[in-house]
Parts: C-alpha cells; sequence; structure tokens
C-alpha cells in the first residue's frame, strides 16, 4: 500500500463512547435552510427545476439579486423549540443544521463576514437557539458546514494561477476561522457534517485539512466528522489512495441506499434523504414523486438492518414554518417510531440471510432479533434462515404480547413461522429471543 502522511489515520471503525452513541441513533434529522427559501425555487415567475439550495447557480436567477436576498430574511415564524418538539416527537434522535450553505450565508453571527444573520432584518443568531432547543429535548446536534463558498472572494473551484493560490490562502484562513468560530460558540456540538468538498482546489489540501481536523477535535475532543471533508495526500476524498475511510463514517449515501452489507465496506454510515425528489432547502413547488411515510419508514429500516443511521431532511420556508406534507410525514413516522423503536435504537445488521418479507435488525442490548415484516407473502408464511445454529426461546409481535409464532423448523437453520390471515396494516415487528449462550 501506498505511504500516506493525510490518509486515513485509523482502520476500522472507532469503539470510544461517543461513536458508540452516534452508531445507535437509527433515526436523524436534517434541516436545510437559508436565504434560499425566500425564493424557494421560483423567479421572476419561472420555476427552478434543480434543487432549490442550488437556484443561486440557475441561469434564470440573476446573482445580484440572490446576493441581496439576505436584505429581506426574517422569519416571523422560527420556533426552534417547536421544531425540537416536532424532532422529538418524529423519533430523531440527532439534527444536522445547515450553518452555511454553498451560497455563503452564514446563519449564526460570524466574525469573519458580514454576510450573517446579523445583517438581516432578523438580526439574531439562528444556529444558537436551535442548539439549545434540541439539547433541551435531548437530540444530538451535529453542524452541516459547506466548505464551498460562493460568496467568498477568495474562493475558486480550480486554482490554474498564482493570484487563484494567494487568493485560495485568505479562503482556507476564513474556512478555518469560521470552524473554529462554530465549535466555540456552540461547544455542545457532537460533530461536524461537511459538504461541498469535491472541487480541484479542496482536493490540494490534504495537509490544511488534516491538520484542520486535528485542531477541531482539540477544540471538542471526540468530534465526529465524515469522510467527506479530508482529501488525502493525491486528492481522493471519502477513502484514501488504500481504499481506507477517511472520517468516522461514510457520507456516500445521498439520496441513495446501500443495497447489501457488503456495499458497506463494513463501515459506518449515514444516508441524508430528501422527502421529494431532489430538494434540500425549500422549494414552493414540488414536483414528482412525494415519498410516503411507508417508503421512509423502510428506508430507516433498510439503513439500520445495514448499520448506518438515516437522516431525513426538512425545508422549512422563508417564515421559519415546516410545510404542511413534512409535518405529517413527521407525525406519521412518530407514530410507527412510538411502538416500534426498540427495533431501530441500539439495533444494527445480523448476518442472517435477507428474506423478501422485509429486514431484520438486532439490538446490540438485549441481543434479540426484530423482524421487520414490509411484505407479507401470498401464503403468510415468514422464512428464517440463520446464519449459525441458534436456540430459539420466544417469537412474538412487539406490540400483541399474546401473539407467539410458534416455529417450524424445515432445514438446519431454517424455520417457517405462520402470519395468519391478519392483514398488515402498517410494517410489524416480531421479535426472536434466543439463547445466546447455546
Ligand atoms: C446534502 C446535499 N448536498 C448538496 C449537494 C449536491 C450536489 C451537487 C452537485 C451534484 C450532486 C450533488 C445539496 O445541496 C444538499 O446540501
Amino acid at each position: 500500500s501506498l505511504a500516506l502522511a493525510h490518509g486515513a489515520h485509523r482502520l476500522g471503525k472507532r469503539t470510544d463512547p461517543m461513536m458508540e452513541r452516534w452508531r445507535n441513533y437509527g433515526l436523524g434529522q436534517f434541516i436545510h435552510w437559508g436565504v434560499y427559501a425566500i425564493p424557494g425555487g421560483q423567479w421572476n415567475g419561472a420555476s427552478y427545476g434543480g434543487a432549490a439550495e442550488w437556484i443561486r447557480s440557475w441561469k434564470g436567477m440573476p446573482k445580484e439579486a440572490y446576493d441581496n436576498l439576505y436584505k429581506e430574511f426574517d422569519p416571523e415564524n422560527y420556533d426552534p423549540s417547536a421544531l425540537a418538539k416536532q424532532a422529538k416527537e418524529m423519533g430523531a434522535k440527532y439534527m444536522i443544521i445547515t450553518t452555511k450553505h454553498h451560497d455563503g450565508f452564514c446563519l449564526w453571527p460570524s466574525e469573519y463576514t458580514d454576510y450573517d444573520v446579523t445583517n438581516t432584518p432578523y438580526g439574531k443568531d439562528i444556529i444558537g437557539p436551535l442548539v439549545e432547543a434540541y439539547d433541551a429535548e435531548g437530540i444530538d446536534v451535529y453542524l452541516y458546514f459547506s466548505v464551498m463558498d460562493w460568496n467568498h472572494p477568495g474562493y475558486r473551484s480550480v486554482l490554474a494561477t498564482e493570484e487563484d493560490r494567494s487568493a485560495y490562502e485568505s479562503f482556507k484562513e476564513f474556512t478555518r476561522n469560521q470552524l473554529l468560530e462554530l465549535l466555540e460558540r456552540y461547544p455542545t456540538t457532537k460533530g461536524l457534517w461537511f459538504d461541498g468538498t469535491w472541487d480541484e482546489a479542496w482536493k490540494e489540501q490534504a495537509e490544511f485539512a488534516d491538520n484542520l481536523a486535528t485542531e477541531m477535535r482539540k477544540k471538542i475532543p471526540g468530534l465526529i466528522i465524515g469522510s467527506r471533508f479530508r482529501p488525502d495526500d493525491y486528492g481522493n476524498r471519502h477513502f484514501d489512495s488504500n481504499g481506507d475511510l477517511m472520517g468516522d463514517y461514510e457520507q456516500g449515501w445521498e439520496r441513495k441506499l446501500p443495497e447489501t452489507y457488503e456495499d458497506t465496506n463494513g463501515n459506518d454510515w449515514d444516508c441524508v434523504m430528501t422527502i421529494p425528489e431532489n430538494q434540500w432547502g425549500y422549494h414552493s413547488d414540488w414536483r414528482g414523486h412525494v415519498k410516503t411515510s411507508y417508503e421512509l419508514i423502510e428506508m430507516l429500516v433498510k439503513s439500520v438492518s445495514l448499520d448506518g443511521n438515516f437522516v431525513l431532511n426538512f425545508g422549512p420556508d422563508a417564515k421559519g414554518d415546516i410545510r404542511m406534507e413534512e409535518k405529517k410525514l413527521a407525525t406519521e413516522i412518530g407514530q410507527w417510531m412510538s411502538k416500534n423503536k426498540s427495533a431501530i435504537y441500539n439495533c444494527g445488521h445480523i448476518d442472517w440471510e435477507k428474506q423478501d418479507w422485509g429486514y431484520y435488525t438486532q439490538n446490540r442490548v438485549t441481543g434479540e432479533v426484530n423482524m421487520v415484516v414490509f411484505n407479507k407473502p401470498i401464503n403468510s408464511v415468514l422464512r428464517i434462515k440463520t446464519s449459525s445454529k441458534i436456540s430459539l426461546q420466544k417469537i412474538y409481535d412487539l406490540n400483541d404480547a399474546t401473539k407467539i409464532y410458534d416455529p417450524e423448523e424445515i432445514s438446519q437453520d431454517e424455520y417457517i413461522i405462520q402470519l395468519g390471515d391478519e392483514e398488515l396494516a402498517e410494517p410489524k415487528v416480531i421479535v426472536i429471543k434466543y439463547d445466546h449462550s447455546k
């Protein structure tokens, strides 16, 4: 393998308590909010077909007009504790908030730029009250930070000239200053979710990024940073030039999910997911498919079954309100989670054969295996094929103690249970208790 000064500094998963806590979250909430919520994907009567938070890059959006929108930012309905309560009811264990997206607008009062909330009609810190509200609900806070910053004069996507390089040095210093400022202001932050690190200019910054990660972890020991921050000595991201994961978890699953455990390379990972096909910031005209709560619950369960976390995105509008569709989904997911959270929290992968009826999750505390059933077979029979001999103790419906299932062993380590003629009104959790000592 290649000798790398700035590649992966650890092989395998982090095993410390902060990372164990992260690993056991299961469900998270993403919040994308900024001045892009003001146009909400529309400008001059035309609708932007891309992701609303990218509207500044649209040819139909004059840059000058966009760069003055902050003068209208005044979210009169912004209610951090209401947001935190909604997330709590949904069952989120952590929340990731956009402190600064690609447009460079800062939702906190930054010493290092005037392009922040203090220079808007709203005039106050957005991030601080949100951190306090989520901390108060016991939901861990993570900060999203876009390295790419279309507003900063020193930002470059490519370093083609000496002028580029000297300007980029000022941009690197600015980036470092803002990150240390965020950790100073919000010391309960558990981790950072980086974005906008795909530029060639950033890919040349292996040493700078490595040193900055070290410095950030000096400020907040154990800070959790995903694979989307650092480039290695050869400009590779997520995985270094030896194929080893850089960072504490893989951030490659944006709007998509791994299919098999092998796809995860046995790493920690998160999937960040939009409710419509591809809108993170508020878009007033959602087009195409809007996911149902059952679709989202299946993605959540599939993520946990493959040792990942599922982070569902919400995009508050210009006033700070959550749209009806998002509120409804948060409620529906929360209703399912309130009855089935033991199949999500503190759960992960077990290497039993995947079946068509749904997914297994194993509770890392109790060892119990959860069968999360999404598809009832036509013959009402659920097949279980374990990966080694187990001594079955009890198989029962998590939400109906009277429903005990009597397994029939049909071959070595292969059982069937009869679901009976009950219809599945929602994803059903069946718990398998077995004696681990035998
Ligand atoms: C978490 C998500 N990452 C951002 C992006 C992107 C992107 C940009 C170009 C091509 C593919 C993906 C989105 O704006 C959102 O913040």
